[in-house]
């Protein structure tokens, strides 16, 4: 059964979504070469000493893609199951993003094939700090600039940061994003991907003439993007009935409370084995415990995906009963069941757009170390909403306008800028 281990082919469908704009837009036939591979894919190994003395090397990988509207741009995952196919499209995904919200980025991603739930803290430190001395050759403010993804997070972009330093023999800020304030970090990154996916969430529903309180969300994923959305969907009024994380889901039809959940996932790990609701504590009444995957056939308004790629795939694509999807997760719908949700007239609010909140608080942080400057939380999260409610609307005024679904108008957006910066740079021969 496809899923999140199954990379084969994971490319191939990502770009398969090429093809498509290529067709329906004019795009030179040298830059739709340059756009189908990365320009650059390292392996490397990571060498890490462990607590009781013994050597394990991890492998890793750091892919650019396509670079022509700036430097590669994207966070660094640790899982078991990486691979560089998987962080090749990953990259892939990061180009064609930072393309549809005006970033002046190319693509960046960086993997490293390991558990961290079963290393220590100072493990995970090695781990960081070796994977940065493996790929700081090309790394840099004008080269590559990491920042976090799935198991990664402020406090370990702080040991990469630190250890760039150490290399660099000097202060690099805008080397790496995603960094604690202490050290540079931008105010509002944490919450910035969840944060950006409900801008795009409420346009969308304010254009559909739906309003939040009437609206019920299933969150798949409880990590750092689906729970700060979950809290400020919370806030703003939707109505969150069930969430769920790598062991299990759980289900309230009176609705959950996302702050509670987290204070017991901190504490237990596992939604499964958390206390739902006694004298100290009440995330909602009538929870129940649901097997993990059930939460993708939920009868919801919005399904919202928040945690790995190829989640909604062929298997189960049929049993999807959301009335739209929201893609939190980079790649969470195989192009196979995006087109079977399309046929059924499901709207799905692409990740190429949804999630790219991160990544914009990101390039704000690049700028704020570059300048000196320290913005507050409230200017942060303004230049965010005014960015992404422009940018969002071009996209869905477009997909309206050309009878299109969303995906189909944010890769045309952001394909067309990648092209013609390429056909611009003056490399291209004109062959048509
Ligand atoms: N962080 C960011 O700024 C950005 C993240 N993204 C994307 O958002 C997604 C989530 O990233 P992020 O929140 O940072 O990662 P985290 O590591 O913080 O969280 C991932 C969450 O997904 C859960 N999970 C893993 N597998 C499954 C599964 N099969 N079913 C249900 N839940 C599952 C994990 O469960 P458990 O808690 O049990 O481990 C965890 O709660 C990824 O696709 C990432 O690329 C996109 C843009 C920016
Ligand atoms: O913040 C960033 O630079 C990138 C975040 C990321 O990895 C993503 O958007 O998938």
């Amino acid at each position: 059964m496809p899923g999140q281990k199954d990379h084969a082919n994971l490319f191939d469908d990502a770009r398969s979504r090429l093809e498509e704009v290529f067709e329906a837009i004019h795009v030179h036939g040298d830059a739709r070469e340059r756009l189908k591979q990365p320009n650059l894919a390292m392996q490397v190994s990571v060498p890490v000493r462990m607590d009781d003395g013994s050597l394990r090397v991890f492998p890793g990988w750091r892919v650019q893609y396509n670079n022509t509207l700036g430097p590669a741009k994207g966070g660094i995952r640790f899982h078991p199951d990486v691979s560089q196919e998987e962080v090749t499209t990953l990259s892939f995904w990061m180009a064609v993003k930072c393309a549809v919200v005006d970033l002046p980025y190319g693509g960046g991603k960086g993997g490293v094939k390991v558990d961290p739930k079963r290393l220590s803290k100072l493990e995970l430190e090695r781990l960081s700090r070796g994977y940065v001395r493996a790929i700081a050759d090309i790394m840099g403010p004008d080269r590559d600039i990491p920042a976090p993804d799935v198991n990664t997070n402020p406090m370990v972009m702080g040991w990469m940061a630190d250890e760039f330093d150490h290399l660099a023999r000097g202060k690099v800020p805008a080397a790496i994003t995603g960094k604690p304030p202490a050290l540079g970090g931008s105010l509002g990154r944490v919450a910035a991907t969840g944060r950006g996916a409900l801008h795009v969430l409420d346009l969308w529903a304010s254009r559909e003439g739906r309003k939040p309180e009437e609206t019920t969300l299933a969150i798949q994923g409880f990590g750092n993007a689906a729970y700060h959305f979950a809290r400020l969907a919370h806030e703003r009024g939707y109505r969150i009935v069930a969430v769920s994380d790598s062991q299990g889901a759980i289900y309230s039809r009176d609705g959950l409370a996302p702050d509670p959940i987290m204070e017991q996932k901190t504490q237990h790990q596992r939604l499964h084995e958390m206390v739902y609701c006694d004298d100290s504590v009440c995330i909602a009444e009538n929870v129940e415990k649901l097997e993990r995957d059930e939460l993708l056939s939920l009868e919801v308004d919005i399904l919202v995906l928040a945690a790995l790629e190829n989640q909604v795939h062929e298997h189960n694509v049929d049993q999807v009963q959301a009335g739209a999807v929201l893609e939190i997760a980079n790649g969470p719908v195989t192009s196979y069941a995006d087109e079977q949700l399309e046929a059924r007239r499901v709207p799905v609010l692409p990740d190429v757009l949804a999630n790219t909140g991160g990544v914009i608080v990101s390039y704000y942080e690049w700028v704020q170390n570059r300048s000196g400057e320290r913005w507050a939380e409230e200017e942060v999260n303004a230049r965010l909403a005014e960015r992404l409610e422009y940018q969002s609307r071009l996209v869905l005024e477009r997909a309206e306008r050309e009878e299109i679904s969303y995906r189909k108008a944010a890769y045309r957006q952001g394909i067309e800028r990648i092209a013609d910066a390429i056909q611009l740079r003056g490399n291209c021969q004109d062959s048509e």
